[in-house]
C-alpha cells in the first residue's frame, strides 16, 4: 500500500476550475468558440463576435446530419450563404442576413472569421457523432437501452410538468428463436432491422423507438393517450403481419405481440413500464400477434 502511493507524483497543489463563461466579451473569437461543443451556442457566439465587423440582422444554421435548424434574429432581404466543410467533413450551412447587401470586403472579412468557426464546429460534430453512436443500436439504427434509461425519466418529468399524456408500447417478435433456428442468425438480424424500419414507418417524428433487448423494442409516445397508443400499436402489429421478409429464396413472415400502458399519477419508471411489459406477456399468452392494453 505504502509503496503504491510512493509511485504517485504530485503535479500541482493548485486546481484551476473554470466556471461557465458568462461574459464572452473578454474572450477573443477563437477562445470564445472553445467554450462549448453545442452547435446552437457556437453559432450564437460566432454571430455576436462578428457583429461589429459584419453587421447582420439574423442567422440560420442548418445541419442535416443532426437534423438541426438554428435561427435567430430578423429575416431581411440580403443574405450570404456558406456551406462549411473541412477535410471532406460536412459541417452544415450558415446563412447571414442583412438589410444591406454584403460588400466584397464584408465577405472577405467574414471568410477570414469563418476559419475560426470551422474547427470548433468540427469538434462539435465529432462529439455529437460519438454521442449518437453511444446511444444507437448498430443493427437496427434505433436508440439503445442506455438511451431509453435517459429518455424515459426526461419524458416522464416533461409529461408531469406540462400535464400531458405519455404512453409506452412494448413490442416483441413472436417465435423469434424459430426464425434464427430455421433460417440462421443472419436472417434473424435482417428480421430485427426490418422490424425496426417498419415500426419507425408507423410513427410520428416525436415518437422514439428503442431496442430494449434481443428481439424486444420499446416505443415512447409523447402527448399520446391510451386510446391513441392502442391504435398505433395495432397499426404497428398490422404492418408487421402484412410485410414479408425476402431472405435469399425464402419468404419469411413474422408477427409480433405488443403491450401498451399510459402514464398514471404516482407512477414510477418501473411501474409505468412494468404494466406495458405485463400486457405484452398477456398478449403472448393469449396466442400472440395481438395488442393488449394494461388495465
Ligand atoms: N439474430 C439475432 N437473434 C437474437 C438477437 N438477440 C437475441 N436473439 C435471439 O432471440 C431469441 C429470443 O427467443 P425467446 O426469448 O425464446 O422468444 P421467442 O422465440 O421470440 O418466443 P416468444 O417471444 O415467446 O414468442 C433467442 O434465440 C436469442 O438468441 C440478435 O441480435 N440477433
Amino acid at each position: 500500500m505504502g509503496n503504491k502511493s510512493a509511485n504517485l507524483a504530485i503535479i500541482s497543489n493548485n486546481t484551476f476550475e473554470a466556471t461557465k463563461a458568462i461574459n464572452l466579451d473578454n474572450y477573443d473569437i477563437s477562445s470564445a468558440l472553445q467554450t462549448t461543443l453545442e452547435f446552437n451556442e457556437l453559432i450564437a457566439i460566432f454571430s455576436s463576435k462578428i457583429a461589429n465587423k459584419i453587421p447582420h440582422s439574423a442567422y440560420v444554421y442548418i445541419n442535416p446530419e443532426f437534423d438541426l435548424e438554428i435561427k435567430s434574429g430578423v429575416f431581411t432581404r440580403h443574405s450570404c450563404n456558406y456551406a462549411l466543410k473541412v477535410e471532406q467533413q460536412q459541417l452544415g450551412e450558415l446563412k447571414l442576413m442583412s438589410n444591406h447587401r454584403f460588400s466584397d470586403t464584408d465577405l472577405q472579412v467574414l471568410e477570414t472569421m469563418l476559419c475560426c468557426l470551422i474547427y470548433p464546429l468540427k469538434n462539435a460534430t465529432l462529439f455529437h457523432q460519438a454521442l449518437k453512436m453511444a446511444y444507437t443500436d448498430p443493427l437496427t439504427q434505433t436508440h439503445n437501452r442506455a438511451s431509453f434509461n435517459d429518455s424515459i425519466s426526461r419524458e416522464m418529468s416533461l409529461a408531469v410538468r406540462n400535464a400531458k399524456n405519455l404512453s409506452v408500447i412494448f413490442f416483441d417478435i413472436d417465435h423469434f428463436k424459430t426464425i434464427n433456428d430455421t433460417y440462421g442468425h443472419d436472417c434473424g438480424d435482417t428480421t430485427l432491422a426490418l422490424s425496426a424500419k417498419w415500426i419507425k414507418e408507423s410513427l410520428r417524428d416525436s415518437d422514439i423507438v428503442f431496442r430494449y433487448g434481443g428481439e424486444e423494442f420499446v416505443i415512447l409516445l409523447s402527448d399520446t393517450d391510451a386510446h391513441g397508443a392502442e391504435l398505433l400499436a395495432e397499426r404497428i402489429r398490422a404492418s408487421i403481419e402484412h410485410h414479408t421478409i425476402a431472405y435469399g429464396m425464402e419468404a419469411v413472415k413474422i408477427t409480433a405481440s405488443l403491450g401498451v400502458s399510459t402514464l398514471r399519477e404516482n407512477d414510477t419508471i418501473e411501474s409505468f413500464i412494468k404494466r406495458a411489459d405485463d400486457a405484452m406477456y398477456t398478449a403472448k399468452k393469449r396466442g400472440r400477434n395481438q395488442v393488449v392494453s394494461s388495465k
